[in-house]
């Protein structure tokens, strides 16, 4: 036996039964510790890559001032969702489009601040689609508000869209059969840039930001890297689609809000049929290889989104996406029955949950109340569910009844523009 394990033999026997034992619990209860990442007071100075604790002493009141730029499928439905329910049970105003930009704030138009309804101004919360400016949101927004936004890798984010807008797109409507890998192979074929709805074919990240997205890093670096810092000077949050929990674990913590405020349930979810089940390798490359500035701007954010996760700590922050996720799962058993499922537009009986469908070949998925449902619970369930368009109109309602706009006109816009995607659910069959 080597002299270290003769020692160390000694040295046990010399202990008494007792101390092992009170060794072994100590050790346990310090690997515990780490792993679990127990909220005691000087657990974090002890351990740094373990996270502050959930309740701050004293608590931080909760941040109000929120704009979240909606950018498109990247499952910024459920975000807005979760901000749209939060500024309802805190009495904050949402900054919602005038009835001619439907639910969109003009978009592809630059934003500006005359799209907002008067009767939802000034607000706390937008949450709606719009092309970035920053300047008219400063306008609009009131000092010290915090603007995040979310990003999802480009390839599935360009098949969502391919599906998603291919009635719509000119681009994607020339293209035989509907095929993305036909698209992908020769996009240059199919493409104009600068006509109606071009930018839901070529790189939509980048546009949604308010950037040129028709550059190529292939032969712009500088401009990428511009377009990274004017979204780092901005967005004190990126969020990353494929991380959706802990992008809210992140969120509510810069916001000092509760977990409860950010619990959800997944929106304009399309069926399994709709989609492609996985997408090979060579079609991911080309879909990132057209759409080079949102992959340069997505590889970029979600280093830094796990720098931060690292920054935060990483054990805690995935123990939050837990609770977060079990918490998740009971209410959406407490809404939507034991097992809730998502269902077609065609087996949602409540009309004010069904998604709008954007073609008949493409289902798009949403939540029913079982029969019965009725009370304060079941509003709450409802509102988790709410497609965009329903809760939109829902809350231009709301507020313009609360600023007594119930009798005046809407007004006109100067220059209103092209009427954007109609925005009617599909009316289910049977
Ligand atoms: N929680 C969560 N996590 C991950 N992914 C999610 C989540 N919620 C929605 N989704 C997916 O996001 C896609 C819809 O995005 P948007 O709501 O932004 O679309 S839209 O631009 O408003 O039409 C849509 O993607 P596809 O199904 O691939 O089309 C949704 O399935």
């Amino acid at each position: 036996m080597p002299p270290i394990l003769q020692s160390l033999q000694q040295a046990t026997k010399m202990m008494s039964r007792r101390k092992v034992l009170l060794l072994v619990l100590a050790c346990s209860t310090l690997s515990l510790l780490i792993h679990q990442g127990a909220q005691l007071s000087w657990y974090p100075k002890l351990f740094p890559l373990s996270c502050p604790p959930l309740r701050e002493s004293p608590p931080r009141p909760k941040h109000t001032a929120v704009a979240f730029l909606k950018t498109h499928k990247t499952a910024g439905t459920t975000v807005q969702n979760i901000l749209f329910r939060f500024a309802e049970r805190h009495n904050l105003t949402v900054a919602l489009p005038h009835p001619s930009c439907e639910h969109q704030f003009c978009y592809p138009r630059n934003f500006s601040a005359n799209f907002v309804h008067p009767a939802t101004r000034p607000p706390h919360v937008l949450a709606s689609h719009l092309r970035f400016d920053r300047a008219e949101l400063a306008r609009l927004m009131p000092p010290g508000t915090v603007y995040v936004t979310i990003l999802r890798e480009p390839a599935a984010m360009f098949e969502s869209l391919f599906s998603y807008y291919n009635q719509y797109c000119p681009a994607f409507r020339r293209v035989p059969n509907a095929s993305l890998e036909a698209f992908l192979r020769a996009p240059e074929a199919y493409y104009r840039a600068g006509e109606h709805f071009a930018m839901f074919a070529h790189n939509t990240l980048a546009y949604d930001l308010g950037g040129d997205n028709e550059r190529s890093p292939r032969d712009d670096a500088a401009y990428l890297a511009g377009l990274i810092r004017q979204v780092e000077e901005v967005f004190s949050l990126v969020m990353i689609a494929e991380y959706f929990d802990e992008s809210l674990v992140l969120l509510r913590r810069l916001l000092a809000w509760d977990l409860d405020d950010v619990l959800y349930a997944k929106l304009n979810a399309r069926a399994a049929s709709s989609r492609l089940a996985a997408i090979p390798a060579a079609l991911a490359r080309a879909a990132r290889t057209w759409n080079a500035l949102d992959a340069g701007l997505y590889d970029h954010f979600n280093a830094t989104f796990w720098r931060r996760v690292a920054r935060a700590g990483r054990a805690c922050v995935e123990r939050e996406a837990r609770e977060l996720r079990e918490a998740r799962e009971r209410l959406l058993r407490r809404c939507f029955g034991a097992e809730p499922v998502l269902r077609p537009a065609a087996q949602i009986r409540t009309k004010q949950l069904q998604p709008w469908q954007p073609s008949r070949k493409v289902d798009i998925m949403g939540y029913d109340l079982p029969s019965g449902g009725a009370g304060p619970a079941s509003e709450a369930c409802l509102k988790l569910a709410m497609p965009e368009v329903q809760y939109s109109n829902y809350l231009l309602r709301k507020q313009k009844r609360r600023g007594g706009a119930r009798a005046r006109p809407e007004p006109a816009l100067d220059n209103p523009p092209p009427r954007p995607i109609r925005a009617l659910p599909r009316v289910p069959q049977g």
